[in-house]
């Protein structure tokens, strides 16, 4: 068991694939969309009311602000995918060049990494999710077994002199504090 993908347990039985290569030498797996879901523009009313209301010199109400602030909020897309590793290793998450192209789609976080104690932590099993935002005008529809975004197993090295780390992962997504 070097490294690898697997579906997580509450996706048994929705005939979902794990990620996969489309060439020879393709460095990233493509990860599908687990489900049906709409990606909404950024560029709604919520939104353009606080810059309307900046633009105006206004001071905007804290609802305007909350409201806004969930408009602008990166969308956790499902995979139902979970990834094992090697010690040594995590999994690069990428967009696709293309999604920003054809859909207007960009990852929020730039890259992201998936490590390897992510893989069957307590709080979700270790299921990856592709944070998205959409820049475009309109809505996006994804459709269940769209590809999204690419993993990349890569190496990578530790400092000399760090001091001893026993953490161990509970969960993602800010689990390890602030
Ligand atoms: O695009 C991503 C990025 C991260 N993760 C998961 C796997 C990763 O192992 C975990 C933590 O990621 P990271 O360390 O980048 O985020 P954090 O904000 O530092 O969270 P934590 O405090 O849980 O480490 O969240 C994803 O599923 N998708
Ligand atoms: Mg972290």
């Amino acid at each position: 068991m070097a490294r690898g993908f697997e579906i997580v347990s509450k996706y048994a039985d929705q005939g979902l694939h794990l990620p996969y290569r489309t060439t020879k030498q393709a460095a990233g797996y493509d990860f599908e969309a687990a489900t049906d879901f709409t990606l909404p523009s950024i560029w709604k009313l919520n939104f353009v009311k606080i810059l309307w209301q900046l633009r105006h010199g206004e001071t905007s109400s804290e609802a305007d602000l909350d409201a806004a602030a969930k408009t602008l909020k990166p969308y956790l897309v499902p995979t139902g995918i979970k990834a094992y590793m090697n010690d040594g290793e995590y999994l690069m998450i990428a967009n696709r060049s293309s999604n920003p192209l054809k859909r207007g789609l960009i990852l929020p976080n730039g890259v992201g990494v998936i490590d390897a104690d992510y893989y069957d932590n307590p709080n979700n099993e270790g299921e990856i999710f592709i944070q998205l935002v959409n820049l475009g005008i309109r809505d996006v529809h994804i459709k269940k077994g769209e590809r999204l975004g690419q993993g990349i197993f890569t190496p990578y090295l530790t400092a000399d002199n760090e001091a001893q780390v026993t953490t161990t992962r509970t969960g993602g997504f800010g689990s390890s504090g602030k």
